[in-house]
């Protein structure tokens, strides 16, 4: 089915190359990872962000997207979904995805990942957690030369209720973070963000992290965590990056 597709050299270039390079990865990843020729019912996850809005549009322009049911990861995902003509369910109904593709704040040499850049973690964890496949799709910016901490210099973003802000910002600075501070909507909200789930983020600086499970470990431990941006322990299977000259890599 995928030779009925335009193929993405046969697109025009956009005319933002970083959009170009978000736009080959995420295209890539679906043309080489959607189970294409499935007859049946498929479930598939549909992450948030500024890079997985091309994977939408690819999904949405296979003939048989009437056989996919799409699970959001938040409001923007949600809209993604209706945008593309495709079938929208619920995780409570689908709590078992067939495949799911999102974008990442950074990842590193061992595939892990910060996320939560457009405050969305807590959802996009639930549902690439309920995947047997989670593909990555990012720009070239995304990438770490080896620990995470080191590309995306904003923090650990954290969900917490709350409530519990101000003793998890405490509790926080114990765990070793340089910086912490509960993410504000600036010119667009006064006050801080609100999540999709009504809760808080706190985006953590710990400089390079060398051990991610076990920051992630010790972060959700916290009275008041409900989640943290670090995707770990082999969660995502593959990532696509664009690349600045208009290829693309991958890692797994
Ligand atoms: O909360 C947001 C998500 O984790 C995004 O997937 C992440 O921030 C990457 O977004 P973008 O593709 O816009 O860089």
């Amino acid at each position: 089915m995928t030779s009925k597709l335009k193929q993405i050299h046969e697109l025009p270039p956009l005319s933002d190359p970083l959009e170009s390079a978000k736009r080959v990865a995420a295209y890539k990843a679906v043309d080489e990872n959607f189970p294409h020729e499935a007859t049946g019912e498929v479930v598939v996850g549909i992450g948030s962000g500024s890079t997985v809005v091309y994977a939408a549009e690819r999904i949405g322009q296979l003939p048989n997207k009437a056989n996919f049911v799409c699970i959001p990861t938040g409001f923007q995902s949600q809209q993604l979904i209706i945008d593309n003509g495709m079938k929208l369910g619920r995780i409570e109904q689908y709590p078992e995805i067939e495949i799911a593709f999102d974008g990442a704040d950074e990842v590193d040499y061992q595939l892990n990942l910060i996320k939560g850049g457009g405050a969305c973690l807590f959802q996009e964890k639930l549902v690439a957690s309920s995947s047997k496949k989670f593909i990555v799709v990012a720009d070239f910016r995304k990438k770490s030369p080896k620990h995470l901490g080191v590309a995306w210099k904003k923090g650990v973003p954290i969900e917490v209720v709350p409530v519990s802000y101000a003793r998890v910002l405490k509790d926080l600075y114990k765990l070793g973070a340089v910086k912490a501070i509960v993410r504000q909507g600036g010119s667009a909200k006064a006050g801080p963000v609100v999540t999709d789930n009504n809760n808080f983020l706190i985006d953590a600086d710990f400089g390079e992290i060398s051990n991610p499970q076990k920051l992630h470990n010790d972060i959700k431990g916290l009275v008041g965590v409900v989640e943290t941006g670090l995707f770990v322990n082999g969660i995502a299977n593959k990532a696509y990056f664009g690349e600045s000259n208009g290829e693309f890599t991958t890692q797994e």
